[in-house]
């Protein structure tokens, strides 16, 4: 990878950087601490990314990123083991792609981090796999997910539990991953059973619609486990987390900020990056919508059509992205879309990802073949989420007749449920979109 000179990545991170985003420095001192070897250590990038978080280390509200150290604040007792080390314990919320790459992350900084006791707890949805044996057993054993995350470790101190009150039993950090479709009854489950003085985290990319609107999931799990509920998004393709490739992601937090500072410390490493932003749900929108767009972007790859027809896709989803969030929430920030959350996890996951792949498929087979049936083929065992979040997202362009604000949305979800021929992607009425899309300011005609 190409690293930017010095005065042009300071320059960037000057721009990008907004009030609502808060962070701190300290990343060359922790891993001297903590003896972690930077991917860039030594080179221009970290130099200066050091030399712009140096400016204002303790200065809240000026920071994008900062990197994982201790943090002085009020830990919970740790008494799983009998013990009371005043430590965070953390337990992750699912196991599947994604979740356990989660695992291994923070198992990583677990181990690294005094103020984070040592063992990561995993809760695994229990399967039989073929040969007999249980897959919680075999993680145990072998330390590697060999469903959903083949041929990576995931940390001597991962432990994978079939039981969900068990696996957070103690836990003080709450790490949600499962599909967003079995949210809420894993919620169900946990009442009453969580420390009510935990923190969670949702890294789950979707929503769920109830009769009297949309839910983020945050505010789902915060209405029915009490605690605070922050969220991790970002361009973030699980596999290549995984193999420790450079990567990027965003944490939404509402208001604590030693709560953000605690996430970042839980999931940055050299490899990935977190920034921390004052804006929940504009963060969570763009990873749910974002599988939207991807689902339309893979109808264009099957359908054959080139680069330029899935930029102008891209283009349109993103101006959708942006009008449903502000609509929804008014409080969700421009720049919010130009973090990793944003921009970044659109073009990897239209690109890269599961939704694209699965509607590729999808079109190729000129919509004769259902998106579960060719999900079951194509992702053995993984979910998709898009097709799910586009009737979501549809339920409520009807609810609030937005239906002409958002076509591409609304095509999206109709050709999915075959109402409509994948070829109607670049063939809607975008009439009132395009007042939505245009930005009178610059002046665009036609
Ligand atoms: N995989 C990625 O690259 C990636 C990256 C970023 C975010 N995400 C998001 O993370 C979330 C979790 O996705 P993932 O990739 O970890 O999962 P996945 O799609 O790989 O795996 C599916 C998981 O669902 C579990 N499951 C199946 N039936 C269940 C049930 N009835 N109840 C509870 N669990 C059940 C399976 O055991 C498995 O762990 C999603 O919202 C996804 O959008 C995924
Ligand atoms: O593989 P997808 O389409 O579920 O996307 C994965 C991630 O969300 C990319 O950041």
């Amino acid at each position: 990878m190409r690293i930017p000179p010095r005065s042009i990545l300071a320059d960037f991170l000057k721009l990008g950087r907004t009030s609502n985003e808060v962070g701190c420095g300290g990343r060359a001192a922790s891993r001297a601490r903590h003896g972690i070897r930077g991917v860039y250590s030594g080179h221009g990038l970290e130099a200066a990314v050091l030399n712009i978080r140096s400016v204002g280390c303790n200065q809240l509200h000026s920071m994008t990123t900062w990197a994982p150290f201790a943090i002085g604040h009020g830990y919970h007792s740790d008494v799983r083991a009998g013990e009371n080390t005043g430590k965070e314990r953390i337990a992750v919320i699912g196991s599947g792609n994604w979740g356990s790459v989660a695992a291994k992350l923070v198992a990583t900084n677990a181990l690294s981090h005094e103020n984070i006791h040592d063992e990561v707890r995993m809760w695994v949805f229990e399967e039989t796999l073929a040969n007999g044996e249980k897959l919680t057993q075999v993680i145990n054993k072998n330390k590697i997910n060999v469903k959903y995350l083949p041929n990576v470790n995931l940390g001597v101190n991962v432990v994978a539990d079939p039981n969900l009150e068990n696996t957070v039993k103690d836990a003080t950090m709450l790490v949600f991953c499962t599909p967003h479709q079995f949210v809420e009854s894993i919620c169900k489950q946990l009442q009453g059973k969580v420390n009510p003085n935990a923190k969670a985290i949702s890294l789950i990319k979707g929503m769920e619609v109830k009769p009297d609107g949309p839910v983020m999931l945050s505010k789902l799990i915060t209405k029915h486990l009490g605690i605070d509920c922050s969220v991790l998004m970002g361009a973030n393709i699980a596999n290549e987390v995984a193999m420790e490739q450079f990567s990027e992601a965003t944490v939404g937090y509402k208001a604590d900020t030693s709560i953000a500072k605690s996430w970042v410390q839980a999931f940055a490493t050299p490899y990935f990056h977190v920034a921390a932003i004052k804006d929940v749900e504009g963060v969570e929108l763009c990873g749910t919508l974002k599988n939207v767009v991807a689902i339309a972007a893979g109808f264009v790859d099957g359908l054959g059509m080139g680069n330029n027809t899935k930029a102008a896709i891209m283009r349109i989803g993103l101006k959708e992205m942006i009008g449903f969030s502000k609509l929804l929430f008014p409080t969700v920030s421009d720049a919010t879309f130009f973090e990793s959350c944003g921009v970044a996890d659109l073009i990897t996951t239209c690109f890269g990802g599961r939704n694209r792949k699965v509607a590729e498929a999808y079109a190729r087979n000129g919509g004769k073949r259902s998106f579960d049936e060719l999900e079951a083929e194509l992702l053995g065992g993984q979910k998709l989420q898009g097709v799910l979040t586009a009737g979501e997202v549809f339920q409520v362009l009807k609810a609030r007749n937005w239906e002409k604000k958002f076509p591409l949305f609304a095509t999206v979800h109709k050709i999915a449920i075959g109402h409509l021929p994948p070829s109607t992607i670049v063939d809607y009425d975008n009439e009132s979109a395009q007042k939505l899309h245009r930005n009178p300011s610059v002046g665009v005609i036609g």
